[in-house]
């Protein structure tokens, strides 16, 4: 486990061996059969490498798509449902499955795991996250194996994360993890979807390594849920959350863990982001807008400076104080999100007024900043 704020000290896909501690993810699309189920042979390769690492000394996190697919035979259903209520079901007939499955698979090898389901609060809210963290971490003082997926049977549409690759991003941050591998039944990302004659791409540095690349959403038979997108962002947030990740295929796990030239690899930029920036950027659903003078654009997209009322020229939505809202230039390009401090019906009368005009007329609540800059991230 790191300091805080400190990337991790992994800088390159050969040093994934010397990783201490690393969060794997694995998708639905690789623990199924074609015709839905969960394959024991594919649930059993998996656990024999990640076992290895395990037994290796290797702290290790995985978190588990299934639930859902393990759950639609026993209650007779041919596919995943679209419907919230009837996956909330599946999820709960499944997830117990599944367990047991990897209970027994991972007790051949003498490695102990237990289950964790999280959903979106307990990684965002500050008092729960230090709850989860102390519980995952405390699991792994305890040589476990953290088994990790959504709470799907509980979570509702507004709260769902609906894919497990960005849930593996927020845990990788949670626990420090050295490193994020998520697998699923692609080798890399490549720069089109598969029959679409794309090459791989080895390594991601900056945003302006994935210009131009097409990145699709479907996966096989209907059975994983985000596609490559979803995967490509989870590696994006953990990247500059200061952890690299690697994406690549459950055939290649045990080859990425020995640091071999798999995958695509996706290098950190910058130290450590408190979890709430993470959610801002990559995962919020905004509630209005703010647009801004020139002049204010400027000073946020700096990403020094709090947002004041003076320099903001128009209000959209209907939201609540300390709901996340999207913050564009008067050509209505989105340069950050922000979490605001006054409701869509108070932030009309502040227009273009100074803070301290604004305390005088109206009391010293109307003092503070729309945005403070420890709510905000620049896009
Ligand atoms: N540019 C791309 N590179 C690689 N895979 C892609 C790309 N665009 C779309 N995909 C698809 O993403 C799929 C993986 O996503 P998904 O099925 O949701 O996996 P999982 O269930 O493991 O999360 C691949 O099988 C592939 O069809
Ligand atoms: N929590 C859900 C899986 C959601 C999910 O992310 O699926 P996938 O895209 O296959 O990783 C389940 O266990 O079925």
């Amino acid at each position: 486990m790191r300091a805080n704020n400190m990337p991790s000290a992994v800088t390159d896909r050969s040093q994934l061996p010397q990783a201490g501690r690393i969060v794997v993810k694995v998708g639905s699309s690789s623990l199924t059969t074609v015709g839905g189920g969960i394959s024991e042979e594919a649930l059993g390769g998996l656990v024999d490498q990640l076992a290895a690492v395990r037994n290796a000394g290797v702290e290790l996190i995985l978190v588990s798509s299934g639930a859902i697919a393990a759950g639609l035979a026993p209650l007779g259903l041919a596919r995943r449902p679209r419907d919230l209520a009837r996956q909330q079901a599946a999820a709960s007939v499944g997830q117990g499955l599944l367990m047991a499955r990897y209970t027994q698979a991972f007790g051949a090898h003498g490695v102990t795991v237990g289950q964790v389901l999280l959903t979106a609060e307990d990684l965002i809210r500050r008092q729960q996250y230090a709850n989860a963290f102390r519980a995952l971490n405390r699991l792994l003082n305890l040589g476990v194996v953290p088994i990790v997926n959504e709470n799907d049977t509980v979570a509702t549409h507004e709260i769902r994360f609906g894919d497990n690759d960005r849930l593996a991003a927020l845990v990788a941050h949670l626990v420090k993890a050295d490193a994020l591998v998520l697998l699923s039944d692609i080798d890399s990302v490549y720069t089109g979807p598969p029959g679409e004659g794309g090459v791989r791409i080895p390594r991601v540095d900056s945003a302006t390594d994935l210009e131009g690349v097409r990145i699709g959403s479907a996966g096989k038979a209907g059975v994983g849920t985000g596609g490559m997108v979803t995967k490509v962002e989870a590696a994006t947030m953990a990247a500059e959350s200061g952890i690299p990740a690697l994406v690549t295929s459950t055939a290649n796990a045990a080859a990425a863990l020995a640091g071999e030239d798999v995958g695509t690899w996706f290098s950190t930029r910058g130290g450590r982001r408190p979890v709430r920036l993470l959610w801002l950027a990559h995962l919020a659903t905004t509630q209005g807008r703010l647009v801004l003078d020139d002049g204010a654009v400027a000073a946020v997209g700096s990403g020094l400076r709090s947002l004041l009322p003076a320099g903001i020229t128009g209000v959209d939505g209907d939201f609540e104080a300390g709901d996340p809202v999207e913050i564009a230039d008067r050509h209505g390009r989105v340069v950050a999100r922000g979490l605001v401090n006054y409701s869509a019906q108070e932030l009309p009368r502040m227009l273009g007024r100074s803070t301290h005009e604004l305390a005088l007329d109206l009391g010293p609540h109307y003092e503070r900043e729309v945005v403070h800059i420890d709510d905000l991230v620049v896009v």
